[in-house]
């Protein structure tokens, strides 16, 4: 395995930050860490990167435990929430920085491998630009370069799109994507937002109170939740009992028609979102948020009387 990571834990004070976890990433792979504020998602990811000293566990990076290591000395980068860019210095001074310290490579070469850089990142033209006349989809896009000009084994990204506006992330989330695949890098990006973190990533980590809840592919994990919590982070859910059981039905699975349905219920609410309509229907005593697309379905308003049929469920212990 590339990344093995093996009871990990933290403590700050009295507080588990991160309470023993084991995670295994293969190479070349784009791993998203999700979960709520201060579930230990940053903590994690400064273990890995050597900026906070585990008190147990091993981190394990291409056959080389590196949990001991200085930052400087691991075989990664890290790009930070705020990208720590040298704003006195140009785009190229920043990019050219780190390989200054590659002694190996020729002046010619060093030069040529951040131009390459600079050019894979959407940048060319710019090189000479001072750091703070960039936007800040351009300085994200700097610091890209900065880390992975330095071939680093392993890219470690916290929050890279949270100081990005709607738009402009998703423009930057297929750039990273794209780049990724392009060299083939193994990421691990950091992020609360579960948009973010499904249309990126080949792997998603859901953690909860430092511990992982559950680890698999976007549509496993949406489909396949192995509790409520994972259900209701990932996407919304309608939690119904039935009996003892306690079943889980995602809102575009929520059937309703005008015939006698085995659950019936009553529209009570409606909200238009464009391509579908999100209903809201009480039945019994819960109310269920029925997802159906526009256009080729009936149209129902509040008041009426409906029938209910669940397409899909997915059941749960407690
Ligand atoms: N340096 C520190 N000193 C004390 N407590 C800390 C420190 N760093 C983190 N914590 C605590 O550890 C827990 C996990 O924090 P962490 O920053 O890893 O969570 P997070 O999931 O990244 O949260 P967020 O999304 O808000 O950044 C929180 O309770 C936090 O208050």
């Amino acid at each position: 395995m590339f990344l093995q990571i093996k009871g990990l834990a933290k403590r700050f004070d009295d507080v588990p930050a991160v309470d023993g976890i084991d995670l295994d990433i293969e190479a070349g792979r784009l791993v998203s860490i999700l979960g709520p504020s201060g579930c230990g998602k940053t903590t994690t990811l400064r273990m890995i990167g050597g900026f906070v000293k585990p008190d147990r566990g091993s981190i394990t990076l291409d056959g080389e435990d590196i949990t001991g290591m200085s930052p400087e000395r691991r075989p990664l980068c890290t790009v930070f929430q705020n990208y720590a860019l040298f704003p006195h210095m140009t785009v190229m001074g920043n990019i050219y920085y780190g390989l200054r310290f590659k002694k190996n490579q020729s002046k010619q070469e060093r030069m040529e491998k951040a131009l390459n850089m600079i050019k894979l990142v959407g940048l060319s033209g710019m090189e000479n630009k001072n750091i703070g006349l960039l936007s800040g989809g351009q300085q994200q896009r700097v610091a890209l370069a900065r880390a992975l000009v330095l071939d680093p084994k392993l890219l470690l990204l916290d929050e890279p799109l949270s100081n990005l506006d709607a738009k402009l992330r998703m423009r930057v989330r297929e750039e990273i994507k794209a780049v990724q695949q392009k060299l083939g890098i193994t990421m691990i990006f950091v992020t609360h937002d579960q948009e973010e973190a499904m249309s990126m990533s080949d792997k998603v980590v859901v953690m909860n109170e430092g511990r992982i809840e559950q680890i698999g592919s976007p549509k496993g994990i949406y489909e396949n939740p192995v509790n409520h919590f994972v259900a209701d982070f990932i996407g919304r859910i309608n939690m119904i009992k039935m009996g003892e059981a306690l079943i889980g039905v995602r809102p575009e699975h929520v059937k309703i028609t005008c015939d006698e349905g085995a659950m019936r219920g009553e529209v009570i609410q409606k909200h238009y979102m464009g391509s579908y309509t999100i209903y809201m229907i009480k039945a019994e005593d819960q109310v269920l948020q029925a997802d159906i697309p526009n256009g080729a379905n009936e149209d129902f308003q509040a008041g009426d009387k409906v029938g209910i049929a669940f397409q899909r469920q997915i059941c749960f212990n407690s």
